[in-house]
């Protein structure tokens, strides 16, 4: 019994065909640059080993006040994932497109939404509210979900301790990028809010700015809304202070002795440890922090700075396991284990499709 997984972004198609019993991955690709949806599906659909597949899984990033679990997908959800696009412009809109495409190409099986949303849902109110007039009826609802939810029971396993026991930091450090606070295995913060722009420095996005930029920009740069919008999401971050999106090239440029790309970094890593900083004191107290996604599974430099000069706090990292890449990346005798635990998004997508069709 399978599980086809889609992962639609704007620019690219990820997929992957997962046993669930197992959790083994009988096949996966990614499409880069995709202009035409239906034309790349089509192409996923040839090669992909579809012959025992019972429902197809598809990455949401907005699940708004509407959806707070997977659900199976007919029109309505569709449409409501539309609607939400507003307030995910870079991959609400590709996710529906995905859906819309794969409903016409699988037919016979159930297709499942999954929502980056979902698992902040346990956010208290002090956590998810922002000090605006409720009538505008806005909210933070945090993404990567499914990421922080899969990574925060590894860690926990990785301790050898009950998910119920133990309290976690992640970092999920991609693209986008986001840090929870997880006590007991339920979200009571995360760093992005209303929209996936909020928290964290990103390859594109800029994270945390002072709310006032924009009618700045607004005011003194005469940019519309939708220019203020493509800049701070997708000009912005790694990108605008770099020149790079990419973290790779952003540390061959260190390396190479670039002052713009030495500052990016030191701005990325400073963002991630004042999030840290936070947690400690919203969770009173960490067990772990686990470092995942593609920039944290495979970076020890930003991992190194990141937590520098933490010791005080019972942060530490030991210099050898952390360029190893090894699990456990702190020293045997510290009170905060440091962990890198590779996300597996595609797998968690799938035990929970699997969980809803059981039904
Ligand atoms: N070896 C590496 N060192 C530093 N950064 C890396 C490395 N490998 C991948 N990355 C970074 O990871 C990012 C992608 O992370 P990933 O989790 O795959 O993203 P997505 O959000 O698309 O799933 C890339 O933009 C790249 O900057
Ligand atoms: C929500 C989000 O930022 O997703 P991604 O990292 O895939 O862009
Ligand atoms: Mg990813």
């Amino acid at each position: 019994m399978s599980v086809f997984v889609v992962n639609c972004g704007s620019s690219s198609l990820k997929w992957s065909v997962i046993d669930v019993a197992s959790g083994s991955t009988l096949g996966s690709g990614t499409v880069q640059k995709v202009v035409d949806h239906a034309a790349a599906l089509a192409d996923v659909l040839s090669v992909a080993p579809l012959d025992d597949v019972v429902a197809v899984a598809h990455r949401v990033v907005h699940g708004g006040e509407r959806f707070s679990a997977p659900v199976l997908i007919n029109d309505a959800v569709v449409a409501a994932i539309r609607d939400l696009s507003v307030l995910a412009p870079l991959h609400n809109p590709a996710n529906a497109d995905g859906i819309e495409i794969a409903l016409k190409a699988l037919p016979g099986v159930p297709h499942v939404a999954i929502f980056d949303t979902a698992f902040h849902t346990t956010l208290p109110p002090r956590a998810y509210t922002y000090a605006v007039p409720r009538a505008w009826n806005v909210r933070r609802y945090g993404f990567h979900g499914t990421s922080h939810a899969y990574v925060s029971r590894e860690a926990a396993r990785v301790l050898g301790r009950p998910v119920a026991d133990v309290n976690v930091i992640v970092l999920h450090l991609g693209n986008g990028a986001s840090a929870s606070a997880v006590a007991g295995g339920r979200s009571i913060d995360t760093s992005m809010g209303l929209t996936p722009l909020e928290g964290l420095v990103m390859g594109t996005r800029s994270g945390d700015v002072d709310p006032a930029l924009v009618l700045h920009l607004r005011r003194t740069h005469n940019l519309s809304t939708d220019e203020i919008d493509a800049v701070l999401n997708s000009r912005s971050g790694l990108l605008a202070l770099a020149g790079d999106n990419d973290m790779r090239e952003v540390q061959r440029r260190v390396q190479a002795g670039d002052r713009a790309a030495e500052l990016a970094l030191d701005v990325y890593c400073y963002r991630i440890r004042k999030y840290v900083g936070a947690y400690l004191a919203a969770l009173g107290g960490a067990d772990a922090i686990a470092f995942t996604a593609g920039v944290g599974e495979n970076d020890p430099v930003v991992r190194a700075r990141s937590l520098a000069g933490l010791q005080r706090l019972g942060i530490e990292i030991d210099a050898a396991r952390n360029e190893a890449g090894e699990t456990v990346i702190s020293p045997d005798r510290s009170p905060v284990a440091v962990l890198v635990i590779p996300t597996n998004e595609e797998l968690e997508m799938a035990t929970q499709a699997a969980a809803v069709i059981a039904r």
